[in-house]
């Protein structure tokens, strides 16, 4: 079995897989808005019910799933929400995000708790690549400076300020035009060798 540090194998991606994923996020957005009849609910749960019986058949384990690993924004992985990279070099990277309605926590504004999700997926892709060794997530802070919108297009930039020894640090904000919303920090530690 591979380790959690190894390069991931490529994967060949069915044609159709990466709009499915993308579906799937429009799915957990219409679901969160949707207020459905009884009837509308029993429809809608039979339908998915015949998906998770679809997807059942093809389970695999962690090493050969699809999700996760696609090299398209988001990665298909749909719990976390897509960063849009516009512009990267070693140590900036810039593009957008837009946080659907499943991410709403209310009066339109995003949850606070999508927001370090966000973050430690960018921070932890950025501190990863760029043929750096893998690191994990140690620390990660949020300071939220106004609301966070949701069905937004919003400014993302995520910077490598600094290594020294194990310790990688990054930084971020999330910007709606000229308004600051959130400023994020995170300390990523290079594994020891054998460290999982
Ligand atoms: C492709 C997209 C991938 C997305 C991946 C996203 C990344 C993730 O979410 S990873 C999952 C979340 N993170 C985890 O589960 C990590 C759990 N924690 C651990 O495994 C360990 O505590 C780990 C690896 C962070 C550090 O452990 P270890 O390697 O033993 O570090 P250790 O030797 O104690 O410390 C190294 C240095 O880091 C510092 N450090 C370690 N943890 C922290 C911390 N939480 N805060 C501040 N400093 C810390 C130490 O003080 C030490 O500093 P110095 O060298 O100056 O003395």
């Amino acid at each position: 079995m591979p380790n959690w540090w190894d390069k991931p194998a490529p994967v060949v991606i069915p044609e159709g897989y990466a709009e499915f994923a993308e579906q799937f996020r429009i799915l957990q957005d219409v679901m969160t808005a949707a207020a459905p009849d009884a009837d509308q609910t029993r429809t809608a749960s039979q339908l998915v019910a015949e998906l998770i019986d679809v997807l059942a058949q093809s389970a695999t384990d962690e090493w050969s799933q699809l999700s996760g690993r696609l090299p398209v924004p988001g990665r298909g992985q749909t719990l976390v929400p897509a960063f849009h990279i516009e512009t990267e070099t070693e140590t900036e990277s810039r593009g957008t995000v837009r946080f659907g309605r499943q991410f709403l926590g209310g009066n339109g504004a995003v949850h606070g708790g999508a927001i370090p999700l966000f973050f430690d997926d960018a921070f932890g892709r950025f501190a990863n690549t760029h043929d750096r060794t893998l690191a994990r997530t140690a620390n990660l802070h949020v300071d939220y400076r106004n609301v966070t919108p949701i069905d937004t297009d919003l400014a993302v930039i995520v910077r490598f300020d600094r290594e020294e020894g194990r310790k990688r640090y990054l930084t971020g904000e999330i910007w709606n035009g000229e308004c600051l919303c959130v400023e994020a920090s995170g300390l990523f530690v290079v594994l020891k060798p054998g460290a999982a």
